[in-house]
């Protein structure tokens, strides 16, 4: 049997990052309520083709947090895959943003807000305080980055 020890570990004070990456497969089409068939084709192109096209989304989330000093862990990487399976892959993967997604009813599902998408789903589902960054890949060449509304 194991010995537990009652000593109490001192708490230091180390903040680190933890991210992990997945990756998605979604169509789209640029297109906004806001603006005209016109207006639409001018601005997006080829991108606002009604057909629509699709990309191999990679996502990098990364949580900051203090290391436990029992557990030497910030997050459990198993459970924060579980948590971003559950927020990220499951509701995009092999999806049509625009008709599957209620966030892009009424917000073009440019990288930016896709971005801004995931940052808000983790951001309910992750423990309070956790999230740091969302990195969202469309292909190796485009990237943002989001790291939550600023004040
Ligand atoms: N600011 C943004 N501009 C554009 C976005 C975007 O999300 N934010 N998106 C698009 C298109 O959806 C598409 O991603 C454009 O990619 P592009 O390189 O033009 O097209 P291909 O995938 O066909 O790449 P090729 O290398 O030409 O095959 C446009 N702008
Ligand atoms: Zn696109």
């Amino acid at each position: 049997m194991a010995q537990v020890s009652n000593v109490k570990r001192e708490p230091f004070s180390k903040s680190v990052t933890l991210s992990y990456m997945l990756s998605f497969a979604a169509a789209h089409r640029l297109s906004s309520n806001y603006l005209t068939d016109e207006e639409n084709k001018k601005i997006f192109g080829i991108c606002n083709n009604p057909n629509g096209h699709g990309h191999n989304y990679r996502v990098m989330v990364t949580v900051r947090g203090e290391v436990d000093p029992t557990t030497g862990m910030v997050i459990n990487l198993m459970d924060l895959k579980e948590y971003l399976e559950k927020a990220i892959t499951e509701p995009c993967d092999h999806k049509n943003l625009d008709k599957d997604i209620p966030y892009f009813a009424d917000t073009v599902s440019t990288l930016e807000n896709v971005a801004v998408m995931i940052w808000e789903s983790v951001q309910k589902i992750l423990p309070p305080g956790l999230l740091y960054k969302v990195k969202v890949f469309e292909m190796d060449a485009y990237c943002v980055t989001y790291k939550g509304p600023s004040f």
